[in-house]
């Protein structure tokens, strides 16, 4: 099972001093990616390697320490209902296509003036209290990595030769979503625990920047050559892939690729996934020259794409 997915060195695009061409064959480095795998591994991304790490060690305390009061305090609540809306808060899944694992999903504050009750997506976020550091150090973890997802978007239409403000006012109020995932441990005592892990599936918006705890084994990437391939972490390195927004908007030139979590180990599991999604009143409908064919989702806006995704996605 070879590893077939790329790491690109990110510095070169970032760094203020780097010539034009340096920084264009960076970007076409990740064009490539795109183009060719929908995964690579970025590395000199400059985010903070010590936010990174209380990222996944807070994560890590929250699964381990929050109380079940303080899990059911945080719960999804539905939308039109009280304070919820459907999207912000704590779940526990259990098996079927979504796999087994937690998570606590937290979205880009909006304007939710006129709640609650709320709609789908336009509540408040529900902010874990253990550890009491959560949101603290996930408001700065988000500021840091809304910039790293900025610059890949801007090196995308370097590569792509398309006016960057085209690119980046459909993402630059992203609504963006922090997921923190626990992958329990299998219990090896127990022969009827099921294996902890998030069935196959591609991501749904623009580009998802995963942070994961450093033990290999869990996620998998399906390849061209038709088997699945180990996505391991790379200390330091971020893994990306591309949603299947981007794939739209670029005419299926970019590819969305497909992936899945099986955690069979006898030790938990964190991963902290950012999805970076457009903003909700971007348009699906692509930005790359158009080949003429209609497109079903040509003229919908983000946000009615995000309410059929959750409406599809409620766990009961
Ligand atoms: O936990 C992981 O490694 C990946 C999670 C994932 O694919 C997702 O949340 O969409
Ligand atoms: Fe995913």
């Amino acid at each position: 099972m070879a590893l077939a997915l790329p790491i690109i060195d990110f510095s070169p695009f970032l760094d203020p001093s780097s010539t034009k061409a340096a920084k264009r064959t960076t970007a076409f480095e990740i064009d490539q990616a795109c183009r060719n795998v929908g995964f690579f591994y970025l590395s000199n991304h400059g985010v903070d390697p010590k936010i990174m790490q209380q990222m996944l060690d807070n994560a890590r305390t929250f699964f381990e320490r929050a109380s079940p009061e303080e899990k059911r305090g945080l719960a999804i609540k539905d939308a039109g209902d009280g304070i919820g809306d459907s999207s912000r808060g704590f779940q526990r899944v259990e098996g079927g296509l979504k796999g087994t694992h937690e998570a606590v999903d937290m979205f880009r504050p909006v304007d939710n003036s006129e709640g609650p009750p709320y709609q789908v997506g336009f509540g408040e976020n529900q902010w874990p209290q253990t550890p009491n550091t959560f949101r603290n150090t996930a408001e700065q973890y988000i500021d840091s990595l809304f910039l790293l997802a900025t610059e890949i978007v801007r090196a995308i239409a370097t590569a792509l030769e398309v006016d960057e403000t085209v690119l980046l006012s459909r993402v630059d109020k992203s609504f963006w979503n922090l997921r923190i995932i626990g992958y329990e441990a299998t219990d090896e005592r127990n022969t009827t625990s099921k294996v902890s892990g998030i069935g196959e599936h591609t991501d749904f918006g623009i580009l998802t920047l995963l942070l994961t705890d450093p033990q290999p084994g869990s996620l998998q990437v399906w390849s061209k050559n038709g088997e699945w391939v180990a996505a391991d972490p790379i200390p330091g390195c971020y893994l990306i892939n591309l949603g299947d927004m981007l794939s739209k908007w670029t005419n299926g030139i970019y590819v969305s690729t497909k992936h899945r979590v099986i955690h069979n180990s006898n030790q938990a599991r964190v991963s902290i996934p950012f999805f970076f999604d457009p903003n909700m009143d971007a348009i699906i409908s692509p930005f790359l020259p158009l080949d003429r064919n209609t497109h079903e989702d040509d003229g919908i806006l983000f946000r009615e794409k995000f309410v059929n995704s959750i409406k599809y996605s409620i766990v009961t």
